[in-house]
């Protein structure tokens, strides 16, 4: 009664054979305070008897709604008094984290198992050979132990120390006296912070380049503002053409579902544009649209005001290029959430300030329950959502030492910086990733510490050194045994003897922002090498982006494979590099190059239309070649010469072109900028048009033409 009172939140974890009793009698209680709640259902539909309990408790309930974990980003939106997770065959972070993340004040969640620490899907992913650590469930358990608010029935053994209803402060709106924004949308608000943001967006509106920034932590309604506020803009005549972009769709799902409710209220008509999967992309009335489009098109886009949802999440490069492009921006971001880097964005911001016209808004109150929650604070302690680096600068001494995780876990403020770092530096860290660093066996962190404070980390996997009938397995597709360099390059370059060699896969290095580009990361490369004793290779796997490449290509890696589709989740090509430490090894490295360089040179305009030109010059410039091209033919040489000198159109002369674009990646003779190979790679090998291709590169079509024909003119001279 107390947490209805106060709109907080209680947590019951329940690991206990006889869970279903368990559950069923917390679940009595929990009627007594609300007889009609709502429930959200979080389970496997496809595992055993999973089903069978879902149906269970779906009898019990009027209001129940239930969610397969797989698919849940859908439903991020969502909330629930009572919500509840099945976690017989899969106790997941990230899904813990989601679903009870939808649990409103004066709410529980749930959380039922039979054992915490094993049969679990997610765990089984980070076992190998049978062979798995718990430093995370142990964790987990700990702090349940020793946080109030949490109920923690371990068989029949109850801890459980209450919270008060007095330590919380729970959301109300306040509608200014004279609002200038629609009244019928501050009516929408649930907390002050809400009306204050509607009311001072209005900022954006007055002339000039102006940026708008809201920042707050998770579920403080950000969104949802951002969405009403926008409803107001659509009935004004000023914006007609808003576009939102966010690093997926669901991060803005619910700024398109307040414009809903927003235009409802105002008694506006408009025009929905659904997804096949029913994704809402766009909202249109009268004149005026709200369109969703993936980062990728937003760079280019025209409209005329911008919003970009958890900005932090798309990197500061993205955020200041959509700055150049647009006078009007609205940046919306979780600082300390799961998807946040939190105080690097705020320098971020700071710097803006001096730059441009900026407004800051910070939320503070949540939505779902009161501020001071006591489930809050145990999430945000268990899944480090607020881990950053220690400040410290480099002065360029370090000390570079392995750290087991065992010592990790036990020093939580060592975590947290090493966490930290992992988390600011990757924007895709999420909760899952901590039970990655303590759980999975087969692992070496490595730390390296300025001023006795980490400042880069580097996480290690062992892979390779397999069996025939493991490299049988997957060359046939049958099993992931999480080698992942070996599984992918046995797979799909047919390299079954690389199986066999012994690799140390660099999983993830990270230096602290401040930090990075001064040598550290490099150091640390070196070091980890050094201790690769017995070792074959050393290699890594990462979405292809130039920076990162160029920093593996500084250090000695080589690519030797780029996937053949992008992947969606990561928005982008997956790369992997190798620096070859034994004469095998290096054998593989050379024949693994080549065939990729090949594969970019003959399918660049199909299979990689879409990739960055940078990113493919840098490729070729950085592979071997087990071939080479014949003599450059007069009539080719000839008609370049004419294009160059303009007597004839580009593709009169396309196939000569080609020809000595390919020699020049095979042979590597001739210095050409990387700007002007770029642009002879989008022209050239990828088939764009000088429209497209000066998209690609942020040039005029007729700037690619200059540089195509100087990089002609060179590779002519040098070639013939
Ligand atoms: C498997 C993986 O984890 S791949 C992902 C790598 N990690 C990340 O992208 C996280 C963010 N970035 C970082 O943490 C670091 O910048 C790292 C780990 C990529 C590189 O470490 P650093 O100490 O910054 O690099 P270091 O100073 O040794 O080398 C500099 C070179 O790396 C490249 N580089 C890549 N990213 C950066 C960056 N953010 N800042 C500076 N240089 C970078 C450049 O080519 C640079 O050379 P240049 O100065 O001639 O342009
Ligand atoms: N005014 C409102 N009325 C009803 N529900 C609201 C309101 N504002 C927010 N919510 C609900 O609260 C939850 C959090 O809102 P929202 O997604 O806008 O928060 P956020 O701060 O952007 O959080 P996140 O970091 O999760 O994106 C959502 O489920 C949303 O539907």
């Amino acid at each position: 009664m107390d947490a209805v009172n106060g709109y907080y939140r209680h947590l019951a974890i329940i690991e206990s054979q006889d869970y279903l009793e368990k559950v069923n009698s917390l679940v009595e209680e929990y009627l007594k305070v609300n007889k009609k709640p709502r429930v959200i259902y979080g389970f496997h539909p496809w595992l055993d008897n999973s089903k069978d309990r879902m149906m269970e408790f779906r009898k019990k309930f009027e209001n129940f709604l239930d969610i397969d974990y797989s698919n849940s980003e859908k439903y991020l939106g969502q909330s629930a008094d009572l919500v509840i997770l099945d976690a017989i065959g899969d106790f997941r972070p990230n899904y813990i984290a989601r679903f009870v993340d939808m649990t409103k004040g004066g709410g529980m969640a749930i959380i039922y198992s039979d054992d915490i620490l094993r049969g679990k899907l997610y765990k089984e992913s980070l076992t190998r050979d049978g062979v798995v650590k718990d430093l995370f469930e142990r964790r987990f358990m700990e702090l349940a132990k020793r946080y109030r608010g949490i109920i923690f029935l371990q068989g029949d053994r109850l801890t459980f120390t209450p919270y008060s209803s007095n330590e919380t402060h729970k959301p109300y709106k306040k509608i200014p006296k004279s609002p200038k924004v629609p009244m019928e949308l501050h009516e929408l608000c649930l907390s002050s912070d809400q009306n204050k943001v509607l009311e001072e967006s209005l900022f954006i509106t007055s002339p000039g380049k102006r940026v708008l920034v809201v920042t707050a932590a998770r579920g403080r309604g950000k969104s949802a503002s951002i969405g009403l506020f926008l409803s107001y803009l659509m009935t004004e005549e000023k914006f007609g053409n808003i576009l939102v972009s966010s690093p997926t769709y669901y991060s803005s799902q619910e700024i398109f579902n307040f414009v809903i409710k927003g235009l409802d209220a105002l008694n506006v008509k408009y025009k929905l544009n659904t997804s096949r999967d029913g994704k809402i992309m766009k909202i249109t009335t009268g004149d005026s649209r709200v369109k969703w489009v993936s980062p990728d098109l937003a760079r280019n886009g025209e409209g005329d005001l911008i919003v970009v949802d958890e900005a932090a999440a798309i990197g500061m490069e993205f955020l200041d290029y959509i700055l150049q492009g647009w006078d009007k921006v609205i940046f919306v971001t979780t600082v300390h959430g799961y998807e946040g880097s939190g105080k690097a964005f705020l320098k971020y911001v700071d710097r803006l300030k001096s730059k441009v016209l900026l407004k800051h808004i910070k939320m503070d109150y949540p939505i779902r329950y009161a501020k001071g929650d006591p489930i809050e604070k145990f999430m945000f302690d268990l899944f480090l959502l607020d881990a950053e680096p220690a400040e410290v600068m480099y002065n360029g001494e370090l000390k570079i030492e392995d750290v087991s995780q065992e010592e990790l876990f036990q020093d939580n403020n060592l975590l947290k910086s090493v966490y930290g770092i992992l988390v600011t530096a990757h924007y895709r860290n999420s909760p899952d990733d901590l039970m990655l660093l303590g759980d999975m066996a087969f692992q070496k962190v490595v730390v390296g510490y300025s001023s006795e404070k980490p400042v880069a980390v580097c996480q290690v996997v062992y892979e390779g050194d397999l069996t025939d009938r493991q490299i049988e397995d997957i060359s046939n597709g049958l099993k992931n045994e999480g080698h992942l360099i070996p599984h992918r390059l046995i797979k799909y370059m047919r390299a079954f003897e690389f199986g066999k060699l012994k690799g140390w896969r660099i999983m993830r290095i990270a230096v602290s922002p401040e930090n990075q580009g001064k040598g550290i990361g490099s150091r640390i490369i070196e070091e980890v090498i050094k201790m690769a004793k017995g070792v074959d290779w050393v290699g890594s796997s990462f979405v292809a982006d130039y920076s990162v490449l160029s920093f593996w290509i500084k250090n000695g890696f080589t690519p030797v494979y780029l996937s053949s589709i992008k992947n969606e989740e990561l928005n982008g090509y997956s790369v992997i590099v190798i620096r070859a430490l034994s004469e095998k090894s290096k054998g593989f490295v050379v024949k693994l190059s080549s065939l990729l360089k090949d594969k970019l040179l003959r399918t660049s305009h199909q299979v990689y239309y879409n990739l960055n030109p940078q990113l493919i010059a840098l490729l070729l410039r950085n592979t071997y070649s087990e071939r080479r091209e014949g003599e450059v033919p007069d009539l080719y040489a000839n008609k370049i010469k004419a294009y160059i000198e303009g007597k004839v159109p580009y593709n009169v002369i396309a196939e000569a072109a080609h020809f000595l674009i390919t020699k020049h990646f095979l042979e590597l003779k001739a210095n050409l900028s990387i700007e002007v190979e770029a642009s002879l790679v989008a022209r050239v090998l990828q088939g764009k048009s000088w429209y497209h291709a000066g998209l690609m590169l942020g040039l005029s079509s007729r700037e690619v033409e200059e540089r195509v024909k100087q990089g002609l003119e060179v590779l002519l001279k040098t070639y013939s």
